[in-house]
């Protein structure tokens, strides 16, 4: 059975940015919209929605699994999780909430971004819906606090208590740890998701939002340079035709989005030969510039059982700068609560029981290193290859950071009052002291933020390289754009959702008024 729907506009993924596009297009009631997401409704899934359970999401039937190729000077084992649910990967992450710094903004507009200028996109998420709050004082435990202290003391940095005043408009900070701001409810401890704070509220109540769940988009469909519509499978099967009579914005995420344009011919045309794929339009740059912060991680066995108030067991961080020269921090670090050991145990390191372990996870937040997606068939249901290349820049920054970011773990754990809490370094331990000890444990540990983004570089319009224009439409096609966090230029220094929120509320702007412009030119 197949069938056939028309819709002004049609957005592939219900995730963080296509909820948000989905959510302002509506607005205008004489707007129809068709937001196709391949999950199901998280309004009835607790242990979705209740965000201290977040960990139980990754790995199972809601998450895609991705993984990588062969990581030579890295870690070949990190299972890529990305949520497969209404929400998208804010429907499983942990909902940390950092507004950008204006000099990653500088990067993007000097890399041809022009418009997402600090001023602008802070106005854009001036309009999140997302309940960002800093984590509730009941939230806050013992060993956290202690954790804090040391860490402020250690590294010589202020204690921050609220770091999105700092960035909110300018100014920025270089250094700090503090509790984290999220976005949740503290009374409930539910997420404030995408689809929390903006598909829930309208669901079944604007009837020119029609949400298709559990519903795969695998090809587009071209008129000539125009993009029509998609084509998608319904969880029982049946083949549908999506048109859209103005636009389709792609918001599937930094591994679909450039994997649905490459099935549907859109990219280097000699590789999508090589696999089968027939190529429709020559755009080198999708998949290239695969960007994530990767991180490292240090582990050790409490002395006491570890306070159970949490948000989500990795309440608290720490920025530090290495380099003067920049006004950003160069160097961040998660406190986990618990045994976050995937890739320790991997590496026949044991674990602590849960309740009586504790880990520093130091991450690079401009990491150097620049990866590929690649199609390897011409069969929708393979998976892409993900080749992050990490810890190949070949000035070597990325291992340093690591190597620094460890010694800087213990430097924490040696002040007290944290100190007290624990009883023994599990993971690397301690005779693992030369650099070149550190960097080999730091590499073969090392285990992503979960941040891939940049696959489909915003750019100049007179740039080849570049997927989309400044306005996010695909270069040298009609009818498309791609709206979700594969147009980043550049990562932004701390944890990316605030920036994939922001970006979808300005790509409702540029969509609104570019159809406003046609309507104009048609009167
Ligand atoms: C475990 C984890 C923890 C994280 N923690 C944080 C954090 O604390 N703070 C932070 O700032 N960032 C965090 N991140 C990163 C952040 O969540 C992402 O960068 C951001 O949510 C990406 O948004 P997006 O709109 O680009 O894609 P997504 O939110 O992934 O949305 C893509 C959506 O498209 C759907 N989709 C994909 N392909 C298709 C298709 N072909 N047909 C139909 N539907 C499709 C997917 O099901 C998904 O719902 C985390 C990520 C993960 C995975």
């Amino acid at each position: 059975m197949a069938t056939e729907t028309t819709y002004d506009y049609v957005i592939v993924g219900g995730g963080t940015a296509g909820s948000v596009i989905a959510n302002r297009l509506t607005e205008d009631p004489g707007t129809t919209v068709c937001l196709i997401e391949g999950g199901p409704d998280d309004r009835d899934l607790e242990h979705v929605l209740r965000l201290r359970d977040w960990l139980s999401v990754l790995g199972g039937d809601l998450d895609m699994r991705y993984t990588t190729v062969e990581q030579p000077r890295g870690n070949s084992d990190i299972l890529h999780s990305r949520a497969r649910v209404l929400g998208g990967c804010s429907s499983h992450n942990t909902l940390i909430s950092f507004r950008p710094f204006a000099e990653d903004l500088d990067d993007w507009v000097a890399a041809g971004a022009e418009g997402w200028d600090n001023a602008t996109v802070q106005s854009y998420a001036d309009r999140i819906r997302c309940n960002i709050v800093p984590i509730a004082e009941k939230d806050r435990n013992a060993m956290v606090r202690d954790w804090v202290a040391s860490a402020a003391e250690a590294a010589d940095v202020p204690v921050v208590e609220d770091f999105n005043a700092l960035t909110s408009h300018g100014g920025g900070f270089a250094e700090g740890a503090g509790f984290l701001s999220i976005a949740y409810d503290p009374y409930t401890g539910h997420r404030s998701s995408a689809s929390v704070a903006y598909l829930h509220p309208i669901m079944d109540v604007r009837e020119n939002l029609t949400v298709m769940l559990e519903t795969w988009v695998d090809r587009l469909l071209l008129d000539g340079d125009r993009a029509t519509g998609v084509r998608a499978t319904a969880a029982d099967g049946t083949r549908l035709t999506v048109n859209a009579r103005r636009e389709v914005v792609l918001c599937a995420g930094a591994v679909d989005t450039p994997r649905l344009l490459m099935l549907s011919g859109i990219g280097n045309a000699e590789e999508l030969r090589a696999v089968g794929v027939e190529p429709v339009h020559d755009l080198p740059g999708v998949g290239e510039n695969l960007l994530d912060h990767p991180e490292s991680i240090i582990m050790w066995e409490t002395d006491r059982p570890v306070p159970q108030n949490t948000v989500m067991h990795s309440d608290a961080a720490l920025f530090v700068r290495r380099d003067d020269s920049d006004p950003r921090p160069d160097l961040m670090f998660h406190i986990y609560q618990i045994p976050f050991d995937d890739n320790t145990k991997r590496l026949g390191y044991e674990s602590p029981p849960d309740g009586w372990a504790v880990c520093m996870t130091p991450n690079i937040p401009r990491s150097r290193s620049r990866g590929k997606l690649s199609l390897t068939s011409a069969d929708p249901s393979v998976p892409p290859a993900l080749d992050f290349r990490y810890f190949t820049d070949p000035e070597g920054y990325d291992e340093k950071t690591v190597v620094d970011g460890l010694r800087i773990a213990r430097e924490v754990a040696a002040a007290e009052p944290f100190r007290s809490w624990i009883r023994r370094e599990v993971a690397p331990g301690p005779a693992v002291t030369t650099d070149e000890e550190l960097s080999e444990y730091g590499r073969r540990a090392a285990h992503t933020v979960y941040h891939p983004a940049g696959t489909c570089r915003m750019g100049a319009a007179s740039d080849d390289t570049a997927v989309v224009d400044p306005r996010l439409r695909v270069r040298g096609l009609r009818g498309l754009r791609v709206a979700d966090a594969s147009v980043f230029p550049t990562l932004p220094t701390p944890n990316p959702m605030v920036m994939v929120l922001a970006l979808g509320e300005r790509a409702a702007d540029l969509i609104r008024q570019d159809g406003r412009a046609v309507d104009g030119e048609s009167r």
